[in-house]
């Protein structure tokens, strides 16, 4: 049989995962009102990730689930307990949740070890000690074990309160932000493994981020809050290919938005016309049209094939993979954006044409005739 590498990481200890389950949840801080009514189900061992924009109540859902608020009305349940209700309220620490901030919130006059035994109090000290170590090999730090937090590095601090959430085995984890403190380059490396460490105790895992690239990159599945409402839950290809609403769109990808009305089953746009399959005629619609689903050529003179318009470059900015473009085409009130692929398009080229994929383009009924 073959063996295992020699500088194959410890395994994270395996957790009892719980389901967790939100039922028309409501809180109100004072007069304002945060989460209104939320509803949802994340499955046992499944990672998800709580999405939205600054404000929209990620972190308040995530302190209603830890127990560190308590919400107006509606429940929270835990593989089909209620843990918060009408009628019970479960303390944090008898929750069995981790809980994993954006600041690491380490404490600064413990060793790296005992920081991380800080949340085994319940064990007997040799377990406890034991536990420790296990948590403190599996993130890499055994030769920190005794080093204060102020000499890590950030990636470092990092790990170290992903071990201290993990130690104890909880059956639901739940982190804020947990990669916002890091640069980009070591945001990459930190995220991929904390993934795999998750995936390996199987604990149901809430991740809180504002960033839709690393809600696709770490969650089973993605739920997008908006002032205190789930908007969409889903799979990352389900809610790109589909997005409820242009605000889920927008979210997701860099868009082009046009206003446009049904006629003869299509809309006119200055990018072109599209059909508008299942609107009705006379239905006034918004037209967002994904910027790396516009392409531009060099228009040399001459007719131009059907499907494509003709616009000018006004700015391009060159991204490393791709180039952004900025374009002015006959119709359009703002200039187009595009994103094509470095190096396609001549440097020298000034006016282009203009197809866009099908795939890119997303209708949406207006707000003010759906409303
Ligand atoms: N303790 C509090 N007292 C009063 N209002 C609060 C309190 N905590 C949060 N809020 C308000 O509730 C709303 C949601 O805040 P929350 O922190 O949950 O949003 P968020 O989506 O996590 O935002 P961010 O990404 O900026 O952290 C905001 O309007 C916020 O001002």
């Amino acid at each position: 049989m073959a063996s295992a590498p020699a500088k194959a990481p410890p395994r994270a200890g395996v957790t009892f995962a719980a389901e967790l389950t939100f039922e028309g949840v409501h809180l109100h801080y004072g007069p304002v009102h945060t989460l209104k009514g939320i509803s949802l189900t994340v499955n046992a061992g499944e990672i998800l990730c709580l999405l939205g924009p600054s404000g929209s109540g990620k972190t308040s859902l995530l302190r209603v689930a830890a127990g560190l608020e308590r919400q107006t009305s509606g429940r929270v349940l835990m593989n089909g307990r209620e843990v918060a209700g009408p009628g019970r309220f479960v303390p944090p620490e008898k929750r069995s949740v981790g809980l994993m901030f954006q600041d690491f919130a380490l404490f600064p006059h413990m060793t790296v070890s005992q920081n991380i035994r800080f949340g085994l109090t319940d064990m007997a000290t040799a377990v406890a000690a034991g536990e420790a170590k296990a948590a403190i090999d599996r993130v890499g730090l055994g030769h920190h074990a005794g080093s204060y937090p102020d000499v890590l590095s950030g990636g470092e601090q990092q790990r170290v309160a992903l071990a201290r959430a993990l130690a104890p085995r909880p059956s639901v984890m739940l982190m804020d932000e947990p990669f916002s403190g890091l640069d980009t380059r070591l945001k990459d490396s930190v995220r991929a493994e904390t993934l795999a460490i998750l995936r390996e105790m199987r604990a149901t895992t809430i991740v809180v981020t504002h960033d839709a690239e690393e809600a696709m990159r770490l969650g089973d599945r993605i739920a997008l809050l908006d002032a205190g409402r789930i908007v969409q839950t889903g799979t990352a290809e389900d809610i790109y290919h589909a997005p409820a609403n242009l605000f889920v769109a927008g979210f997701f990808a860099e868009l082009n938005v046009f206003d446009a009305r049904v006629g003869g089953g299509a809309v006119d746009t200055p990018l072109g016309r599209f059909p508008a399959t299942g609107f009705d005629d006379g239905a006034k619609l918004t037209v967002a049209v994904r910027t790396a689903g516009v392409d531009a050529s060099a228009y040399r003179g001459g007719p131009t094939p059907a499907g494509t318009v003709l616009g000018r470059i006004t700015a391009r900015r060159f991204l490393g993979v791709t180039e952004q473009l900025w374009l002015a085409v006959e119709g359009a009130t703002a200039p187009v954006r595009a994103r094509i692929r470095a190096g396609e398009l001549a440097r020298d080229a000034r006016d282009v044409m203009i197809s866009v994929r099908p795939g890119d383009i997303l209708l949406f009924e207006s707000a003010s005739e759906s409303a």
